[in-house]
């Protein structure tokens, strides 16, 4: 199930030099929210129905309210009303970004956060037995980028949208100084797309890197789909989100169950997720926000996991494994996993990854699995894939 905007047979405004609010390009077809920015009043997740509703009851027909939800459900998300725009596709042979020379920063070190799963590690051995016994977390680390000339977003975008398997995504944050702030991705995973009464879901959960040769990639692959600890990592996902929703449809099945799904850069475990609504008009935005955040990007349960997340992962996530995306008038709309992403502010950029750590994870490997992960956005802004992986040091910078 696909929404198709360039198809859809409402009146689209023009694009024109408007700054852009927000911008989707992947297999869910091309939108982008552009012009003034006029926000919709910020809040956290508890009161984000009463304020969307009173942005649909007053705009003009037409209006689409899209934007960030932050990790954490008690901050506040970051939404603008716009009009729809025709997107198109990101250049087919864009620019190289070139933003001057780059240094990268790891916040923590590959070591400090292989010490940090092991110390999540060490939590959920001693909560066994617990009423609420933590059995997943998903722990992040991030590099800090600084270039020599301002990152050209448009260029990085349409960098990471030739990856047919993402969707190049940026959305105008609030600023925290002088330059405007943005978050910028190319993420692999749909939380929740809605089609009239028709929805889907495409959680991700189990990573591999891609081998550039044809038979060690078939190999990790294949040791990927038979690994017992990531299809444990990977169902926690799917059953969460399938209880969540189950109540809102008259219908829901995984029909093709968990297969492996591929960017140029990463295997995963996949799980196709569909269903049919029992009320039609409900908002893509609530459907998200009740997803959000599942367990993978925090873990299970999801308040002892936050909880622990909060107090060991050294750089808060802000909008980083938040949920990002549009909503229309009609409700309809995709909110994706805000994953694979940087917050970039001029010539900074703060990139982060995640990995899922479940009892038999190894923290050396999980560091080198958010090595890999920062690749695809590494690759875009110029640098080597592998700099983020352990031991690499890029300009005599620790990863
Ligand atoms: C949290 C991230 O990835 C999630 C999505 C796919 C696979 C994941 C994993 O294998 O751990 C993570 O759950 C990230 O990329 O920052």
């Amino acid at each position: 199930m696909n929404i198709r905007i360039s198809e859809a047979t409402d009146v689209l405004a023009r694009p024109g030099d408007d700054p852009v609010q927000f911008a989707f390009h992947g297999p869910q077809g091309h939108i982008t929210g552009q012009g003034a920015p006029v926000p919709v009043p910020r809040g956290p997740s508890a009161t984000l129905g009463a304020r969307v509703a009173r942005v649909f009851q007053q705009a003009r027909p037409g209006t689409i309210v899209g934007g960030a939800l932050p990790f954490d459900r008690a901050d506040d998300d970051c939404l603008w009303q716009c009009r729809r725009h025709r997107g198109t596709a990101p250049a087919a042979t864009p620019p190289t970004p070139a933003p001057g020379p780059l240094s990268v920063t790891a916040e923590p070190s590959a070591a400090q956060y292989a010490a940090l799963v092991s110390r999540a590690l060490a939590v959920m051995q001693d909560s066994v037995g617990d009423r609420d016994a933590l059995e997943k977390i998903v722990l992040a680390r991030t590099l800090r980028v600084e270039a020599g000339t301002e990152i050209p977003l448009a260029a990085l975008m349409a960098r990471l949208g030739e990856d047919p398997a993402v969707t190049a995504f940026r959305v105008a944050l609030p600023s925290q100084g002088q330059a405007p702030r943005e978050l910028c991705g190319g993420t692999p995973e749909l939380l929740l797309e809605k089609t009239g009464g028709l929805i889907a879901s495409h959680p991700l959960a189990g990573s591999a890197r891609r081998q550039a040769s044809v038979s060690a990639d078939r190999a990790v692959s294949d040791a990927l789909l038979r690994s017992e600890k990531d299809r444990r990592e990977h169902r926690f996902v799917v059953e969460y989100i399938m209880d969540l929703l189950s109540p809102s449809c008259r219908e829901l099945e995984a029909p093709d169950g968990t297969t492996l799904t591929s960017t140029r850069s990463m295997w995963h475990l996949g799980t196709r997720i569909r269903g049919r609504l029992r009320d039609p008009e409900t908002p893509s935005i609530l459907l998200a926000a009740l997803l959000h955040p599942t367990p993978a990007v925090c873990g299970l349960p999801l308040a002892r996991a936050n909880d622990l997340i909060r107090r060991i992962e050294p750089v808060p996530r802000d909008f980083y494994a938040g949920a990002v995306g549009w909503c229309d008038e009609h409700g309809d709309g995709a909110w994706h996993v805000a994953i694979r992403c940087a917050e970039i502010s001029g010539r900074s950029a703060r990139l982060y990854a995640g990995a899922g750590i479940v009892p038999g994870s190894d923290p050396m490997a999980e560091a080198a699995e958010t090595g890999a992960k920062f690749g695809a956005l590494l690759s875009a802004l110029g640098l080597p894939a592998d700099a983020a992986l352990p031991g690499i040091t890029p300009q005599g910078e620790t990863c």
